[in-house]
């Protein structure tokens, strides 16, 4: 059965959650991102037709649905099939156990309500436990988590939780600024509104002398 029906019922057999936010790499075969692409084609074509809008004459849309598919599973939605970025970790030799931060760091994911953009920036600061990572692979696993449809508080916390169980920090403080094109675009159209989640976790939560020299680091990157 060459259709995405097999994957969910893969999905299903498994007990697998595949909500918007979850990753499901490890349940695909060879092949199946295909599969996937060309379904979803098949249904943004319909969608255009549901419009009423002409895509065998209007130039235009006539290759949407192939751009729209391809966008969604290879793009902006790549975060729920491609498997984890490698993390390139070396030991703390010097027992290091300074705050660094990372950031900003562009945060481009969607909304998980009106599949339309949640831009904006993050920080991450570490306080190292035995590990030192490559500091391009949080960005890396930052991307990873953000390219899938998400609310952002889950966004962050996934970030947070992923981070934690790959670098064990001793401290970990990831901060979300965005802005919901859900709120901009349509609904309240309100256009600087952003939300900001903080999510501390060891030594950040813990010592409040740590967050303020944090916060103080980051305040001037807006
Ligand atoms: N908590 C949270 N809410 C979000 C996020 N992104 C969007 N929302 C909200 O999710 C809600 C979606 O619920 P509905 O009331 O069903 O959507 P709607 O009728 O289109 O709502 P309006 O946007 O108010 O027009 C809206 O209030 C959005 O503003 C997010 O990241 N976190």
């Amino acid at each position: 059965m060459s259709s995405t029906q097999a994957i969910r019922e893969r999905l299903h057999d498994a007990g697998a959650s595949f909500a918007a936010n979850d990753n499901i790499a490890e349940y695909l075969l060879p092949g199946d991102i295909d599969v996937i692409q060309a379904e979803v084609e098949q249904h943004v074509q319909a969608v255009l037709e549901a419009l009423v809008i002409d895509t065998s004459r209007d130039h235009n849309t006539k290759a949407t649905a192939k751009r729209v598919a391809r966008m969604y599973v290879r793009e902006v939605f790549a975060g729920r099939f491609e498997s984890a970025p490698e993390i390139t970790g070396f030991p703390n030799a010097s027992g290091l156990n300074e705050l660094y931060t990372l950031g900003p760091i562009a945060v481009r994911s969607t909304c998980s309500h009106h599949l339309v953009p949640m831009t904006g920036r993050m920080w991450v600061g570490v306080v190292p436990g035995e590990k030192v990572i490559g500091i391009s692979k949080l960005v890396r696993v930052a991307n990873w988590i953000m390219s899938r449809p998400h609310i952002q508080e889950e966004a962050a916390v996934m970030l947070a939780d992923e981070l934690e169980r790959r670098i064990q920090p001793k401290g970990l403080a990831v901060i979300v600024r965005a802005q919901h094109q859900c709120m901009i675009w349509r609904g309240v159209r309100e256009t600087d509104t952003i939300m900001i989640t903080n999510i501390m976790r060891g030594a950040f939560r813990d010592d409040r002398t740590l967050r303020s020299e944090f916060m103080a680091l980051i305040k001037d990157q807006p």
